[in-house]
């Protein structure tokens, strides 16, 4: 029976906020690793409101799909209705569509509310191989859905399944199927090679219509990704609905990926193949086993990048730039270094490099001004010996800022913990040109600070490709990384620096392991 609305609506002239708003129409999974309970905390994980219009109950776990039971289609038209016609959807985003009814009713519903933009992941089988949605929908999908589609989201076997089984075995064949899928109607086509076989990255290719770009990250090596194309598209729709271009959202998506799966990599949830991650980067080395409910992560201390204005000067870039380099090339922390700026000029820089930052989930550190990173709501700061006590700055930051502590003796070390830091910053462990008169501890001086405290450690001074393999294979288990200033921003390449940096880290850490 329809209830009827209750006719109240507020209008009262008082400010309103408008929050960014996805609306998810898929299916719901009862294990919440995929589906639209991988919407919703993906949504909540980027600062997103989601909605959920729920086409099909499946039973599902680790294991696979055990059933499935289709919501009727007038109720998945009601439910359209309700949100659509009173919530002020920007993005919607489609998952499990399992009926040719639903795709039509989807339809209708969306031309009668139109909305900014559609995000269509195009579910067919699940990773388990359980079938979501019968080759039947195929027809409908072609005809009605994907050219109303800003972008689709096809994984390799339902790009092949949309173009009538072309076979898709390599990047080669994945770029020819995007430029067919684009010729059918959607704005973008982002074809995902997450299950392409013999890859050692993660590639995935997008096509907006003119330009093919092959986006790659890092393969994780992990049972956990169970949901990442759901989540995926829903990371695609929420930075569409907070503004973003269409490559930026999707390479920022991409991102996020592959961060929660490097962070979920070890975590144990039920006993069969395929696992769910943890979208909110807890639950690994989290707050949950941490001294003080705070949010760091000693994960993000693996690539640390260090910023120096001088050097974006001489090869001509802005700071914002350099910085999302460095990120796109797989940094996991930023710190804002500035020893030349007037306050005014550090705070505008830090405010935009913060939103940068966010955009990507990575954590931005001011070095040594308190003032500037609590005025730009950065996420923390990084102190030297000779700057504010990291004691005082926890009293004016609070419990959530992230602290980091310059340390060369065993001594500073035991009190950074003392303090409330959250990591130690030691070195510098080879010679450097950033900083005068720092005394070299080398790798026997960086193991004693480790040695000496429960935080997690970060070493700087002088690292770069060549040498940062055998700091990492020192092998003390609470050196979580390496800080660079020179072997990134002092390079013709950002990207490329980091990107070499980052696998060569990455292989240091396999063999410790
Ligand atoms: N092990 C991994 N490491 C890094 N990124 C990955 C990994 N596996 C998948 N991805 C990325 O995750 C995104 C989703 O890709 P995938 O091809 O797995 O989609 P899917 O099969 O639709 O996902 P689902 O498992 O939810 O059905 C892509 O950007 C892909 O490159
Ligand atoms: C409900 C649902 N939607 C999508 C997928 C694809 O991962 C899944 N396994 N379950
Ligand atoms: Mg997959």
């Amino acid at each position: 029976m329809a209830m009827e609305g209750n006719g109240a609506s507020v209008s009262d002239g008082a400010s309103k906020t408008k929050i960014p708003h996805v609306l998810t129409v898929a299916g719901s999974d009862s294990g919440a690793g995929a589906g639209i309970q991988a919407d919703i905390k993906a949504c909540a994980a980027r600062g997103v409101y989601c909605s959920t219009v729920i086409t099909a109950v499946t039973a599902q776990n680790t294991v696979g799909v055990q059933g499935v039971n289709i919501v009727p289609e007038d109720f998945v038209a009601e439910q359209l209705k309700s949100v659509l016609s009173d919530m002020q959807v920007d993005v919607v985003k489609t998952g499990m569509l399992p009926s040719i009814g639903i795709v039509k009713i989807l339809h209708e519903s969306l031309r009668e509310f139109p909305v900014r933009a559609l995000v269509v992941d195009p579910v067919m089988v699940s990773t388990s191989g359980d079938v979501l949605a019968g080759p039947s929908i195929l027809s409908s999908f072609r005809e009605e859905l994907l050219p109303m589609a800003d972008i689709i989201t096809p994984n390799i076997k339902e790009a092949s399944a949309l173009l009538g089984g072309m076979p898709l075995e390599t990047v080669a064949d994945m770029r020819s199927a995007a430029k067919a899928l684009h010729a059918i109607g959607p704005r973008n086509v982002l074809v995902k090679g997450g299950d392409l076989p013999d890859s050692l990255d993660a590639i995935d290719i997008f096509f907006d219509g003119k330009d093919c770009h092959e986006l790659r990250s890092s393969r994780i090596k992990t049972r956990n990704t169970h949901g990442t194309g759901c989540t995926l598209a829903s990371c695609i729709a929420a930075e569409l609905a907070k503004g973003s271009s269409m490559l930026s959202a999707v390479k920022v998506a991409k991102h996020y990926v592959e961060t929660v799966l490097e962070y979920s990599k070890d975590i144990f949830i039920g006993n069969g193949r395929q696992g769910p991650f943890d979208h909110l980067l807890r639950l690994k080395n989290g707050i949950h086993n941490s001294h003080r409910q705070g949010t760091f992560n000693p994960s993000n201390l693996f690539l640390y990048a260090v910023t120096d204005s001088q050097m974006n000067k001489k090869w001509g870039r802005p700071m914002v730039d350099a910085i999302e380099a460095a990120i796109e090339g797989g940094a996991t922390i930023v710190q804002l270094r500035e020893k030349d700026a007037e306050t005014r000029e550090f705070l505008e820089m830090a405010k935009a490099c913060v939103g940068i930052c966010r955009s990507y989930g990575v954590p931005l550190l001011i070095n040594d001004r308190v003032d500037v990173a609590l005025a730009c709501d950065a996420d923390g700061v990084h102190v030297g010996q000779s700057d504010m006590p990291a004691r005082i700055a926890r009293t004016l930051l609070g419990p959530e800022k992230i602290i980091g502590v310059s340390c060369k003796t065993p001594e500073q070390a035991q009190q950074a913990w003392i303090d409330g830091a959250d990591y130690i910053g030691c070195g510098g462990v080879y010679p450097t040109n950033t900083k005068a008169n720092n005394p070299t501890l080398g790798l026997d001086g960086l193991k004693a600070v480790c040695l000496a405290s429960k935080l997690p450690v970060v070493a700087i001074g002088g690292i770069n490709a060549s040498n940062a393999g055998s700091v990492m294979e020192t092998g003390v288990s609470n050196l979580k990384g390496v800080a660079v200033v020179s072997a990134l921003f002092d390079r013709e390449s950002v990207l490329a620096e980091t990107r070499n940096l980052h696998a060569i880290l990455m292989e240091a850490a396999s063999q410790v392991k």
